[in-house]
């Protein structure tokens, strides 16, 4: 049966919320534990549905994994098989793609599904083919399975045309283990990338470079194991910081790394949200009486997230004048718009942007979350409706939120789940 989160708007949020683990590195560092031939044991998991799915796809292919407490996970990869990854849970997330890179180092063959995830418009994998190529792979597409082979993989220079964060990461995986120095130039840069390259450098592989654009790997003959405690989450801090920006007097977001929300502090700062960095926390102490209206452009790390677009479009249909939102990345990820126009909003999709005419009032109605960010955003606008919203699909929140529920109820929303 599927659920509906039902979010009564209006009601102020303070207090103190503290941020989990990276999403987009556990998903990456949990494929990226089958690579060792010895236990690793990662701290700062966060509850949220792809992990579960994850550890669905570990246990298919025989990998011992003990869920130690609500944060901490115990994977055993030592006696694990190599079966081809057909089920149902590849297709349910983005990162089951990990396990190409991941499988292919390991035991130099893999058979898998297309990977799922939100779907943004087109999300193709071809630099993460051409990436396994070089290295000396085959590639092989037959009923709806990817069959990736090499009996050596050989280190080499490998050009990005786009720095694709999944495929910097699933070249990456795929080179730790071949012979030689692999060169990824036009590396993505983006803080989960060095999450892990330091998980991987700490079960004995030998990676340099990783947050810049050139990352070098030399290949190791043994992984062995480790302990790893995963990064804060730059797009859930995000998102609270948003909803603070929305709909709190004096709220604190903890077990955050400032650095990693620059472009995103200096947007809120620009539009007139009043706050404290501190060394890993932020402080919101509300905003200028009038919000003021911006331009955005998404962009590659460190540059303005598109995970963050969504819910930042929500605020500024608050802005008092017009306001441009310009995606770079996934040309199509404005689905958010048109539930927020049910909602009261003003806003124009003319791809690649959104025209946001404010300052509108929302009222609460039914709505969709089509994909995660779409479904934050839904989030902060219900928070600052009048009336209850009822955001349908919930699923795909839960694929990246954990207990969002509980975090707002703590913070002084009114919500509940119900079933339909
Ligand atoms: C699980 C995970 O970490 N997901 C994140 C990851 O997705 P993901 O790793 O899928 O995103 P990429 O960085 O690869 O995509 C960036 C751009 O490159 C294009 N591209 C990518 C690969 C490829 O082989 N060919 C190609 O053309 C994509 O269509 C997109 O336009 O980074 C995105 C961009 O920051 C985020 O929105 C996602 O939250
Ligand atoms: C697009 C996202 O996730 P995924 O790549 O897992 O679909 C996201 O986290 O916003």
């Amino acid at each position: 049966m599927k659920e509906v989160i039902k979010i009564e708007g209006g009601h102020r949020l303070n207090g103190t919320v503290r941020i989990s683990g990276s999403k987009n590195s556990t998903v990456a560092l949990i494929p990226a534990c089958v690579l060792a031939n010895k236990p690793v044991t990662i701290f700062g998991v966060p509850n949220i549905s792809d992990v579960k799915s994850l550890m669905v796809l570990l246990n298919e292919l025989g990998v011992y994994v003990e869920q130690k407490d609500n944060e901490t996970l115990y994977i055993d990869p030592s006696n694990m098989e190599n079966i081809p990854m057909i089920s149902g849970a590849v297709s349910k997330l983005r990162a089951s793609y990990y396990f190409m890179g991941a499988l292919l180092g390991k035991f130099g063959h893999v058979q898998i599904k297309m990977p799922g995830g939100c779907y943004l418009g087109p999300r193709p994998i071809d630099l993460h083919l051409k990436g396994f190529e070089a290295l000396g792979a085959t590639v092989d597409y037959e009923n709806g399975c990817y069959i990736l082979h090499a009996d050596e993989l050989v280190g080499t220079n490998i050009f990005l045309d786009i720095s694709s964060v999944g495929a910097t990461i699933n070249i990456m995986m795929a080179a730790v283990y071949a012979n030689g120095r692999t060169t990824i130039e036009n590396a993505a840069r983006e803080p989960e990338i060095i999450d892990i390259a330091t998980l991987l450098n700490k079960m004995g592989a030998k990676i340099h470079g990783m947050g810049t654009s050139t990352i070098v790997i030399d290949g190791v003959s043994n992984l062995g194991g480790c302990l790893h405690e995963i990064i804060p989450d730059r797009i859930e801090a995000a998102t609270y910081l948003i909803m603070a920006a929305a709909m709190a007097d004096d709220m604190v977001i903890e077990n955050v790394i400032p650095q990693h929300l620059e472009s995103i502090i200096s947007k809120l700062k620009e539009v007139g949200i009043r706050m404290e960095v501190g060394s890993d926390f932020i402080r919101v102490t509300g905003r200028s009486n009038t919000l003021r209206p911006t331009e955005i452009q998404t962009k590659p790390y460190p540059g303005f997230a598109t995970d963050v677009q969504q819910p930042f479009t929500v605020l500024l249909t608050q802005a008092e004048g017009n306001s441009v939102v310009t995606e770079t990345i996934y040309t199509e990820r404005f689905k958010h718009c048109y539930e927020l126009n049910k909602m009261g909003a003003d806003i124009d999709v003319r791809v690649p942007s959104c025209f946001i005419n404010g300052k509108t009032k929302l009222y609460g109605t039914s709505v969709t979350a089509t994909d995660l960010r779409c479904g934050a955003g839904l989030v902060v606008a219900a928070l600052m409706a009048e009336g209850v919203t009822e955001i349908h699909d919930v699923y795909h929140i839960d694929r990246g939120y954990d207990n969002l529920d509980g975090k707002l109820k703590k913070l002084g929303a009114k919500l509940w789940r119900e079933k339909v």
